[in-house]
């Protein structure tokens, strides 16, 4: 299931991001071109590795957990939640800190109760400051977090609990290494 992932990493671009070696891959960044059966793929990797029981919400963060999250909910009823990364000002809207590798920012959520059980969902852990923010902005709402999976695991993150990577990579400038999946 996980083969056009796969082959499709191995064959990604490099760019630099100033000392950053950023891949770019369909998944990832939507460039070139998201190919229907690759999203069909990792949407139902994901089903099958994350627990999905007793779930309200599918929650992601702007921008590149959406189309991800979109399949995912599509498929199991499951709605979904988006951190965005301009502010409603809505009342109770949670804000919280985001850098990754290459960025800094604000991300900003809206529409989790207290005791809302829920699974993240991303394209890619990195640094892990992205699903870091993410997870401190649940705890503040009062959810409970069923799951966390990623597509893809870059280097060695630590996120401060368990979560689960479709593949792993190691990166370089010369381009991308599939190290470990999940099956
Ligand atoms: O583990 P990290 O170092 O935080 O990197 C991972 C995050 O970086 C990317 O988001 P980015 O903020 O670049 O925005 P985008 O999704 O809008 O491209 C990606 O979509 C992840 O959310
Ligand atoms: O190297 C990368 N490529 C695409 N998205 C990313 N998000 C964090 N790092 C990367």
């Amino acid at each position: 299931m996980l083969e056009r992932l796969i082959e499709s990493l191995e064959a990604a671009p490099m760019v630099r991001r100033g000392e950053y070696n950023y891949f770019i891959h369909p998944i990832t960044d939507g460039v070139p071109l998201l190919d229907p059966a690759l999203l069909r793929d990792v949407a139902c990797a994901m089903v099958t590795v994350m627990d999905l029981h007793g779930v309200d919400k599918i929650v992601t963060a702007e921008a590149m957990g959406i189309h991800i999250g979109t399949a995912l909910s599509l498929m199991t009823d499951i709605p979904l939640n988006i951190l965005r990364k301009r502010s409603y000002s809505l009342p109770g809207e949670i804000a919280v800190h985001q850098s990754t590798g290459y960025s800094t920012g604000q991300l900003y959520l809206n529409g989790i109760e207290k005791g809302d059980r829920v699974v993240v969902i991303d394209d890619v852990i990195s640094t892990g400051g992205t699903l870091k923010a993410v997870l401190a902005a649940l705890e503040n709402a009062g959810a409970e977090i069923a799951d966390v999976c990623v597509v893809i695991q870059r280097g060695e993150p630590e996120l401060g609990r368990a979560y689960t990577p479709l593949v792993t990579i190691d990166v370089d400038a010369d381009g991308v290494r599939v190290i470990d999946t999940c099956r």
